[in-house]
């Protein structure tokens, strides 16, 4: 509550200085969790086209899911989104600054942000020659606010490369060179997704060769993988991301609680389902009136679960609100924690960082160890 109390009299308003950093995060779009205050301020600027009547609170208004959709109606809001920041690298560090604040303020102490290169290039970027030095130019951009913001708050983030599905090869393969140039990110893209944009929703896409051959690649490569699957479409999609796409890890997922047999598979193997509670209302990919929620049903069920905000610009919510719809769901406090350290040690972070977070973790949570 902002302010005095109207009954006491006492103030409620905390300020604390800085917030124990006791969560991970493993699936955030950083272009999907631009501020809306950001994104007025550079389209103004730009001059682009706004909706409604092209005020800041009209802007809001579209940008915020408020009811359910479907996966390619909830995406559309990208276009404007990413209009304000394609191509322009000041405006890319910026954003990548800004979210490192609001990852901290929301007490996360590590992330795995996804992006994709291709859709922060300019539109009118030609031939491939050009097309690579754009990927790594906006890459370099995002870094440097994403390093910036870790020595300003505390909290780090490394970037997971994500290509859309429907993009044609060249894409994919500027993706997996990147993902690559281990010289170039010192790490910091840490593995590979793929996602779509509102015209792709449809997780059929994915059973394109291109998308089969790329992921092989990463594999061979020893680049690491996450994949949508079973958030648009069914059970079979969290199968095929595991047998033929080498997943390690599966955003969203939620759809095998529909097939026995993949349930218990994904459960018996623990792999890690990274579950975003209000994205998965506001898609459509699980009705309001599923209950009880199958992220519900997966820690009770023992999965190797985790909580994440996926898209805050588009779903209105930090991982406070996640918490809260959760809670209403008969999760508590307990779960919250062992989302987090599912979190954590499902992390595509090298060992020794990995065992460091854990131990920091414990440490902020009071843990005596
Ligand atoms: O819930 C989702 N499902 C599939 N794709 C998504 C979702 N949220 C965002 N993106 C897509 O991922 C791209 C890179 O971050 C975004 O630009 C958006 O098109």
């Amino acid at each position: 509550m902002l302010g005095p109390s109207r009954t006491t009299g006492i103030s409620e308003h905390v300020h604390p200085k800085s917030r124990p950093l006791t969560r991970v995060e493993l699936h955030v779009h950083l272009d999907g969790a631009l501020r809306a205050e950001t994104i007025w301020e550079l389209a103004v600027a730009k001059k682009l086209e706004l909706p409604g009547k092209g005020t800041f609170q009209d802007l809001q208004a579209y940008l915020v899911c408020k009811k359910p959709e479907d996966l390619g109606s909830f995406l559309s809001r990208f276009g404007i989104i990413l209009g304000s920041v394609k191509g322009d690298l000041k405006a890319l560090e910026r954003v990548a600054y800004e979210f490192v604040e609001d990852s901290a303020s929301a007490g996360i102490a590590y992330s795995e942000a996804r992006f994709c290169p291709h859709l922060c290039i300019p539109d009118d970027v030609g031939n491939s020659e050009e097309t690579k030095t754009w990927t790594w130019n906006v890459t370099e951009a995002l870094l440097k606010g994403l390093i910036r913001g870790e020595k300003d708050f505390g909290t780090k983030i490394n970037l997971v490369a994500t290509v859309i599905r429907g993009f044609s090869t060249l894409w994919y393969e500027e993706t997996i060179e990147l993902a690559a140039d281990t010289s170039f990110h010192q790490g910091r893209i840490i593995a590979i997704d793929i996602a779509a944009i509102a015209s792709t929703a449809d997780e059929k896409h994915m059973l394109e060769k291109e998308a089969i051959d790329i992921f092989d690649r990463a594999a061979k490569l020893g680049i690491r993988r996450t994949v949508h699957a079973g958030e648009s479409g069914p059970a079979a999609q969290v199968e095929f991301a595991l047998d033929t796409l080498h997943a390690e890890r599966i955003g969203h997922g939620y759809r095998i609680h529909s097939d026995k047999k993949v349930y218990e598979r994904v459960r018996k193997n623990q792999v890690h389902l990274e579950c975003c509670p209000w994205s998965s209302l506001l898609t459509g990919s699980i009705s309001p009136f599923e209950i009880p929620h199958p992220i519900v049903k997966f820690f009770e069920d023992g999965f190797n679960v985790s909580v994440n905000t996926d898209d805050p610009t588009v779903t209105g919510t930090n991982m406070d609100d996640e918490y809260r719809l959760l809670r209403k769901w008969g999760l508590c406090d307990a779960h919250f924690v062992r989302g987090n350290f599912n979190a954590a040690r499902s992390s595509f972070l090298p060992e020794n960082e990995k065992k460091d977070l854990i131990q920091r973790m414990g440490k902020a949570y009071g843990f005596v160890v």
